[in-house]
């Protein structure tokens, strides 16, 4: 059985509007998932559900071995740590270092262990000479890796960062790979939302496609980004160097720009590929 399960879920908002229908999905420890789709797909109730701010209305979510309706919100939150979409919803305390501490002092770690896990996060994520600061003086793709650090430091299995490339510049993107890298190898679990498709390719394999309430597709981000039946569903484009592939007719289903590189000179020398006068491939 996987670490974590979501069966056959179902949630209503108390308003009576189906967010989320019939989902099945599991994550193995130690393993980056990408959770992938448009606005109002579903997304982000679902990883509600997994943390435990929402309760299914059907189904069950199980987390080694819990089942989340039998918990408190407070108790999942030893389990699962979750990054706001949103910085400025998660931030409430003066200093980066009260925000980053405030996780593991209520777990009720001695305060070396509580130091050590604060220093640590903020050290994976860079925030380490704001420590003093306080959080709403610094810029928003700061703010974010402040929310990220004050969950990493709860030390939870799993942990869910929710458009973490939302307004980030490239830097912070390859930082942001470094660190689910370094989570990843700890044994944690990283569910991850996003809109950017190059940053799933880079950094994940395990890719889940949302539409309209529901899980279309669950799978290897190759088979995910070649479907292109299940990204039209989805409105989701594929990466631009597949697109670009897809364009010339490229025989294998490409992701990156080595493997673009490697189709090219394999057309160039089977004469698929010729150059005009300035170079451009025509
Ligand atoms: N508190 C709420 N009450 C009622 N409906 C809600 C509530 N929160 C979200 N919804 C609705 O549920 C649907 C799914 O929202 P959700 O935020 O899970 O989607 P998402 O895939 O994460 O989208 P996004 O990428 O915009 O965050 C949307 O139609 C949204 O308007």
């Amino acid at each position: 059985m996987a670490f974590l399960t979501l069966n056959n879920i179902t949630f209503a908002y108390p308003n009576g509007f189906t967010a989320v229908e019939n989902v099945n999905m599991s994550f193995e420890k130690g393993e980056a998932v990408a959770i992938v789709g448009q606005n109002g797909a579903g997304k982000t109730t679902t990883v509600k559900l997994i943390n435990g701010l929402l309760k299914p209305t059907e189904g069950d979510v199980v987390i080694d071995g819990w089942n989340t309706k039998d918990y408190t919100t407070a108790q999942i939150s030893r389990k699962v740590g979750y990054v706001f979409q949103n910085p400025d919803d998660q931030i409430f305390n003066s200093t980066v270092y009260k925000e980053i501490e405030f996780g593991p002092k209520q777990q009720g770690l001695s305060p070396e262990v509580v130091k050590d896990l604060v220093l640590k996060a903020a050290e994976l994520v860079g925030v380490t000479k704001f420590l003093e600061e306080n959080p709403y003086d610094l810029p928003y793709s700061l703010r974010k890796m402040v929310t990220i650090a004050a969950v990493i430091a709860m030390n939870t299995d799993v942990i869910i960062l929710d458009e973490p490339t939302a307004g980030q510049d490239y830097p912070t993107m390859i930082r942001l790979g470094e660190i689910i890298k370094h989570l990843i190898q700890q044994g944690k679990t990283v569910i991850t939302i996003t809109h950017d498709m190059e940053f799933v390719v880079n950094n994940f394999e395990h890719v889940i496609v949302m539409a309209n309430k529901r899980k279309i597709a669950d799978g290897n981000k190759r088979d995910i980004f070649w479907d292109l039946e299940t990204l039209e569903k989805s409105m989701l484009k594929q990466p631009h160097i597949s697109g670009l592939s897809n364009s010339l007719k490229f025989g294998n289903q490409v992701l990156t720009i080595e493997e673009m590189v490697e189709e090219l000179k394999d057309a160039k020398k089977s004469g698929h590929v010729q150059k005009d006068n300035y170079g451009v491939v025509v």
